[in-house]
């Protein structure tokens, strides 16, 4: 298994943001977290990512617990911003370059030529919509086994989309996965393998996307609307 959580728990003073989570996530397939606003969705992927550490549980990569090794091999993508607005598009990737050992430069520079994004532009002066996608851009340059895209959707027009999920199926292969959390359902539909689906802190619902619309003779978007109505 290539990231294995047991009875995961985080909690923040007051509050649990995940409650008892185990989540088997396998080499080669496309996952979607899928919750509402508010579901730890986030708190587990920065659990994964090494950035928050757990209440409870374990958490491992390859059997060893996150640290220095996995970071290495994962790639996260954060709902913050992660560039100094000073920078241009060519700063931005020179400045994963120097942080990531598996920054590939002409694939970066592939990516924002497909995103329709310029070399000499300032991330400051860059749309919601056009940062999102740098963003993007500068996650998937790195040639990372589990690439983990917190909400890379939210907040951008639907031809973006498009454009970037076939980017992210573009990315994904035999030996890396993705895991996307998104309460953007409809677009992940059609690329997802499996579907997790998370409410207040637990899991309720996880699966193979195909054998759960047999099994429920339903979509997963009206399995989500099911869950979460
Ligand atoms: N640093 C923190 N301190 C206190 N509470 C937190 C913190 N981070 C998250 N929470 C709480 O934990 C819960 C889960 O948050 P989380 O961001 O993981 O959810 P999410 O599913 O990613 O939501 P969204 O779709 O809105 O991003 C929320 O109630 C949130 O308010």
């Amino acid at each position: 298994m290539m990231l294995e959580s047991k009875n995961l728990v985080k909690k923040y003073m007051t509050k649990t943001a995940v409650k008892n989570i185990s989540l088997s996530i396998e080499r080669g397939r496309i996952y979607a977290i899928l919750g509402p606003n508010g579901s730890g969705k986030t708190t587990f992927m920065k659990m994964a990512a090494g950035l928050v550490k757990p209440t409870n549980g374990t958490i491992t990569y390859e059997g060893l617990p996150i640290g220095i090794e996995s970071k290495e091999k994962v790639a996260y993508m954060s709902t913050e911003p992660f560039f100094y607005s000073y920078m241009t598009i060519a700063d931005v990737g020179k400045y994963y370059q120097d942080f990531f050992k598996d920054f590939d430069m002409a694939r970066y520079e592939d990516l924002i030529q497909k995103m329709d994004l310029n070399m000499k532009d300032k991330a400051k002066t860059l749309s919601s919509g056009l940062a999102a996608k740098l963003k993007i851009a500068a996650t998937l340059a790195r040639k990372a086994e589990l690439y983990m895209l917190d909400e890379p959707l939210n907040g951008i027009d639907i031809i973006a989309r498009e454009k970037i999920i076939n980017t992210i199926l573009e990315v994904a292969n035999d030996n890396t996965s993705i895991l996307i959390s998104s309460h953007l359902v409809d677009e992940l539909e059609k690329i997802i393998d499996h579907a997790v689906f998370i409410k207040t802190g637990e899991v309720v619902l996880v699966g193979d996307a195909d054998r759960l619309r047999e099994e429920h003779g339903k979509s997963i978007v009206d399995l989500y609307k099911e869950i979460y109505a």
